[in-house]
């Protein structure tokens, strides 16, 4: 019912000859141009022209990293929602745990970038997640309930509807440790609860949950057995061409 997203968050990393060496293995596989399964890769925004044109004739998707919530205007360095647009990007990464604490992004401020990617036709993929010592002292859960809830219920049914939501635990990102698939199927149901109360039942039962942190070929499979799991938002793995490809596969094998 809900097609399998898998994506890539390259976050700083690339440059343009091994950018163009893993676009073009990507590019060459054809279990990653099936229905069964969406594949998208996010350079840093300074590769999204190339990449864009790499993937041209492919039917794996262009992502942003960032972007800034006004459309226009004086804030230098900053891009804005409807310029990724002009190079094809058709999602956008909000709400990483990086921007919520390493750039101070609030959830106001995440709530207006969703809002601002929607405008532009760009599906944010809103990022969620406990810190370390929140999940120690078992505080996951409320914890990823107010960051969905901060934005879902300030949107209407239709804008809900485009969004897709990561849920990725900031003790398991880039550490090795994973979300056992049983823990990451918990918050996922309880993330698609969030949004049925705040929206429609049926709009949260299209919804898309990935899961992300240190997702790798190895544990890949387990994770999307869950029936609450529908793809991956990957770091460290998208970056080989090789892992990443065998991440899609278990994407489409186990939906
Ligand atoms: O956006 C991706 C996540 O931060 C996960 O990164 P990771 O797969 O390197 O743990």
């Amino acid at each position: 019912m809900r097609t399998p997203l898998v994506a890539g968050n390259w976050k700083m990393h690339g440059h343009l000859s091994a950018n163009a060496d893993l676009l073009t293995a990507l590019v060459s596989c054809a279990d990653l141009q099936t229905k069964a399964l969406e594949v998208l890769v996010c350079p840093p925004s300074i590769y999204l022209a190339q990449a864009h044109s790499l993937l041209a004739a492919s039917a794996i998707q262009l992502g942003a990293q960032n972007f800034h919530p006004q459309n226009q205007g004086a804030f230098t360095g900053e891009i804005a929602a409807p310029m990724l647009q002009e190079f094809g990007v058709s999602y956008a990464l909000v709400g990483h745990s990086e921007r919520r604490s390493l750039f101070a992004e609030d959830d106001t401020f995440l709530l207006a970038k969703c809002q601002a990617a929607l405008s532009a036709r760009i599906t944010p993929i809103l990022c969620v997640g406990e810190s370390l010592e929140e999940y120690e002292k078992g505080q996951g859960l409320e914890v990823v309930r107010a960051q969905v809830t901060s934005v879902v219920r300030a949107l209407n049914p239709e804008e809900v509807q485009s969004l897709v939501i990561a849920y990725e635990p900031v003790w398991a990102i880039g550490t090795g440790l994973t979300a056992t698939p049983e823990y990451a199927q918990q918050v996922h149901a309880e993330i698609r609860d969030q949004v049925a109360h705040w929206s429609e039942p049926s709009i949260a039962q299209q919804l898309r949950i990935l899961y992300g942190g240190s997702v790798k070929p190895e544990n890949a499979a387990a994770l999307f057995a869950m029936p609450d799991v529908d793809g991956a938002l990957v770091g460290g793995a998208s970056l080989d061409a090789a892992s990443f490809i065998a991440i899609c596969q278990a994407a489409a094998h186990t939906s």
